[in-house]
């Protein structure tokens, strides 16, 4: 394998079999490798011989197979967990049932996405078509930061921009292989747990009703990726997910109580597999500032596009009164008017509309799917159509300065306001 670097270094590497050439690269930094000989891959997806690579931002490791047998990495182990993944699948369509239903769960950085990605990898090249669901908040692996996700594997995860070429890119055009998207708004799901829980039972509730009426996805199932779940909100969040997504293989990544009190709590139910993997030596601890890079990465991808695939974003002025902006939360009362509204307002589910459009400015928004005379209490409950971004906003001409991924008018008028904030580069 022949790895180059921005400054025209160049140096070929050997791999052995069953072992890895992890690398880290900086924002700012570029890195191309290409598989000269043999066989290898990155996160399930393999190189093709000859071709060169481009890297920036990322942290990743090319591993290759050649033999089974050695044990310096979880790649065995991973691979078998998802073969016999692979048998409930071929159970389920000789029975024409619903297939596994995936949930990865473990702390922070143990390589839970990576994970998700090799099995869907794996399972995709094995001719399924598995839905990838993302509980991630933080990282908006597709969509959007703040979004809970699911979307259809239906082509190899790209080597070089993840899901970032086609499932972002799907999503700003509009293309009706839009992923499936409900708001949340916060990085943290301790942010607001109930509001939280009301995305993530939305998101099963059509996935589940999705997979009813796709035969071609239903016997494939789904994997789900979640945040690092492990304190106590974390467990109510796992046993919440579970049960909603009706999830029957728990896998448990590089944490053994985690394991342990999964098997006490579901030692009854014989529908539920637990199963334990190891972490991976290659998996990065990122810092918050990489986390906040990745956040703004992600953002700026939703409306420029990636280096393979740009997208030219529209800028366009809309009147205040041609858009209702809702946040989540107690409106902002005048102190005298308080006391009225304590305990008349379940805050954390309910919308509260943004009349002083000064604070939208420089925020991400979740264009919703709902009708204009939808009710208030219903808006939380529906799915996403697209974001917008507030670069400007004029108090005095009453108008703000959208950028949307595609030109014309909104394509509907309700959008609700998260905690990102995001500056044009
Ligand atoms: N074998 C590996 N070699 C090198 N880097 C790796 C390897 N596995 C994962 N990584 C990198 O380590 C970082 C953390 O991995 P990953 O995002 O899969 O963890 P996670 O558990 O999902 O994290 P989070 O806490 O954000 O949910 C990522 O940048 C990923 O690309």
């Amino acid at each position: 394998m022949l790895e180059k670097n921005n400054l025209g270094d160049k140096r070929i590497v050997d791999l052995e079999a069953d072992s890895e050439f992890r690398f880290e690269v900086d924002f700012k930094a570029q890195v191309q490798i290409k598989l000269v000989k043999g066989t290898a891959e990155i996160f399930g997806t393999e190189l093709a011989e000859g071709v060169e690579y481009t890297f920036s931002g990322r942290k990743a490791a090319v591993y290759t197979w050649h033999e089974y047998t050695a044990n310096e990495t979880p790649m065995t182990s991973y691979l078998n967990t998802h073969l016999a993944i692979q048998q409930l699948r071929d159970m389920a369509r000789s029975s024409n049932e619903l297939g596994p239903r995936v949930l990865v769960i473990g702390p922070h950085d143990v390589g839970k996405t990576s994970l998700c990605k090799i099995m869907a990898s794996y399972a995709f090249r094995q001719g399924e078509k598995p839905l990838y669901v993302s509980l991630d908040t933080a990282e908006g692996s597709i969509t959007m930061p703040g979004a809970v996700t699911a979307t259809a594997i239906s082509h190899l995860i790209d080597i070089e921009e993840g899901f970032g070429s086609s499932a972002t890119t799907a999503a700003s055009m509009g293309s009706t292989t839009m992923p499936l998207a409900y708001y949340y708004g916060y990085e943290n799901p301790s942010e607001n747990v109930k509001m939280y829980k009301l995305v993530v039972s939305r998101l099963a509730h059509t996935v589940k009703s999705r997979l009813a009426a796709d035969p071609e996805s239903r016997t494939s199932g789904f994997i789900i990726d979640t945040p690092g779940l492990i304190n106590q909100v974390g467990y109510e969040l796992i046993w919440h997910a579970i049960e909603e997504f009706s999830v029957n293989v728990v896998v448990v990544l590089g944490h053994e109580r985690l394991y342990s009190d999964m098997m006490k709590t579901y030692k009854n139910q014989d529908n539920i597999s637990i199963v334990k993997l190891n972490k991976s030596g290659g998996v990065v601890e990122r810092d918050k500032q990489f986390k906040v890079q990745l956040q703004r990465s992600k953002i700026q991808e939703y409306f420029y596009g990636t280096p393979k695939c740009e997208l030219s974003p529209y800028s366009m002025l809309v009147n205040f009164g041609d858009i209702n902006v809702w946040r989540v939360g107690e409106a902002i009362a005048p102190s005298s008017a308080l006391p009225m509204m304590v305990g008349t307002k379940d805050s954390e589910t309910e919308v509260v509309k943004v009349d002083s459009f000064d604070m939208c400015l420089h925020s991400v928004m979740a264009i919703l799917d709902a009708d204009d005379a939808e009710h208030e209490n219903k808006l939380l409950q529906c799915s996403v159509v697209g974001f917008i971004y507030i670069s400007d906003v004029n108090e005095e001409k009453k108008k703000m300065t959208i950028l949307s991924p595609s030109p014309g008018r909104l394509p509907r008028r309700h959008v609700l306001m998260g905690s990102f904030k995001w500056m044009e580069t």
